[in-house]
């Protein structure tokens, strides 16, 4: 038998398997089939799921792991404060009932759970993020992994009970067939500029930066963090794969993450790490702490001593390590991190930088170290709960998923999730691009808000337009 006949048996196999389970316990199976590719970039991949993946697609990843994800075999949405218990029990049900066969060589190619959660499923929620929910979450329908030079492409179909065998064989190779012949929708690159204007004043910047300075004054609150936002009028409608081939191409070290809905896409391209979990291993890090980088070596050197020695950053960068790490304890045997923050270098940017490293029982679910984590001091402030009562009532912008867990969870319970800074919502022809900083007693508004001005510049330098 050669190679096509075998896959076809080894799918046929599979299907009868989950349709079997699904008629046993009267609930949808999801099946899935990984094979190899010899060659699949992750960009070609997810232009080509514009005429195939009704506007659900992922990307995220490193240099180390890329995967990208086109439409969705199912998907999970929350609303609330339950939310990351929700998507816990959802995919824990889902991964129960998975049959996954594979090409010899392809059997590590198990579906992922794609996606994200909201920054405050408390605070006041306008239009703009009502697609994304406080939890949007893909299975992807196709799902392709590159790493280690490895690429493997897994396509995933919810076999529900009821449905005849031969239905399900026809539906899935209908879907194998329309993938195959998927072309990227072309668009063409204007060269015309976006018109880009702050949606808040700087004066209005410089109130509600002194206003959160004389709340801590009179309070316990330590530090908040805040932000603004620019809107970018767009000519056309931007091609999400050119922009984010060119995010991933100028923002080396940085994760890259798209998640898109059929109403607008949340992308960007973030240096932090929120969570990396591997069986017992969990690996987070401390992002907090700002300067810009320097024209020369030397400048850029200069630079990062100084923001090595400065109190305020160094002050504001200890809170989070001492949120994090003692966390990280409440789940953890053992959790480690250096004495002394070393420097992370951005494009745009550098920060201050703790690795943090845990190793907890197998068991701890990467979606309750979200729910304990989030929002760390780097992006919300200290103490947790009094820095979002105070941003609910005083900031006037809805986050929606900036700054929140952005990631991919697979049927083991590993995962890495990482926080969407550096980022925008594109839908249409418009984008609302996102950046804040930490303020503590000692801050500047007019330095803070040249530290935010820094952190757009991710995204507005790939708006169509605006190339080098
Ligand atoms: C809030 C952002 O960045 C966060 C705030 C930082 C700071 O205040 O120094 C640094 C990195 C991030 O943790 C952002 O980029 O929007």
């Amino acid at each position: 038998m050669n190679v096509i006949n075998v896959c076809k048996t080894v799918k046929l196999d599979g299907l009868t398997e989950a349709a079997k389970q699904a008629k046993a316990v009267h609930a949808p199976v999801l099946f899935s089939f990984a094979e190899i590719m010899e060659t699949e970039d992750p960009f070609s991949f997810f232009a080509k799921g514009s005429s195939l993946s009704s506007g659900k697609r992922f990307i995220f990843g490193n240099e180390e792991m890329m995967i990208a994800g086109l439409g969705a075999a199912c998907t999970f949405s929350a609303t609330g404060n339950q939310r990351f218990d929700r998507v816990k029990r959802d995919w824990q049900q889902a991964a129960e009932r998975l049959v996954l066969r594979a090409q010899p060589g392809a059997e590590t190619g198990k579906p992922m759970l794609v996606g994200g959660f909201s920054f405050d499923p408390e605070a006041a929620h306008s239009s703009l993020w009502a697609p994304f929910a406080d939890a949007l979450f893909y299975l992807p329908a196709w799902f392709l992994r590159v790493q280690n030079q490895q690429v493997i492409l897994t396509h995933s179909m919810i076999c529900r009970p009821g449905v005849p065998l031969e239905q399900l064989v026809a539906q899935f190779s209908r879907e194998e067939e329309r993938f195959r012949l998927a072309k990227p929708i072309s668009s063409f690159e204007t060269e015309k500029r976006s018109s880009i204007f702050p949606l808040q004043d700087r004066e209005s910047w410089r109130e509600l930066v002194t206003k959160a300075i004389v709340q801590m004054h009179h309070s316990d609150l330590r530090k908040i963090v805040l932000a603004r936002t620019l809107q970018a009028d767009l000519v056309e409608k931007p091609d999400l794969a050119l922009l984010l081939k060119r995010l991933a191409d100028r923002q080396k070290g940085s994760y890259l993450f798209c998640l898109e809905t059929p109403e607008g896409a949340f992308l960007g391209a973030t240096p932090e790490r929120l969570i990396k979990k591997q069986g017992a291993t969990i690996e987070t890090a401390c992002v907090a702490g700002s300067a810009p980088r320097g024209d020369t070596k030397e400048a850029d050197m200069r630079l990062a001593a100084a923001l090595l020695a400065d109190p305020k950053n160094c002050k504001e960068h200890h809170y989070v390590v001492t949120m994090i790490t003692s966390e990280l304890r409440k789940f953890a045997q053992t959790v480690d991190w250096p004495d002394q923050p070393q420097i992370l270098k951005n494009k745009n940017i550098q920060h201050l930088y703790t690795p943090v490293h845990a190793v907890a029982d197998p068991s701890v679910s990467i979606f309750d170290l979200l729910q304990t984590l989030h929002p760390t001091p780097a992006l919300g402030g200290l103490p947790q709960a009094d820095a979002l009562n105070w941003l609910r009532t005083n900031e006037a912008i809805d986050r929606g998923f900036y700054g929140a867990p952005i990631g991919w969870c697979d049927c083991d319970g590993n995962g890495e999730f990482v926080v969407g800074i550096r980022s925008a919502l594109f839908a249409g022809c418009r984008a609302v691009l996102y950046a804040g900083c930490g303020v503590i007693e000692g801050s500047n508004p007019d330095s803070e808000f040249t530290e935010t001005a820094l952190k757009f510049r991710p995204i507005l330098d790939v708006l169509p337009g605006e190339n080098e």
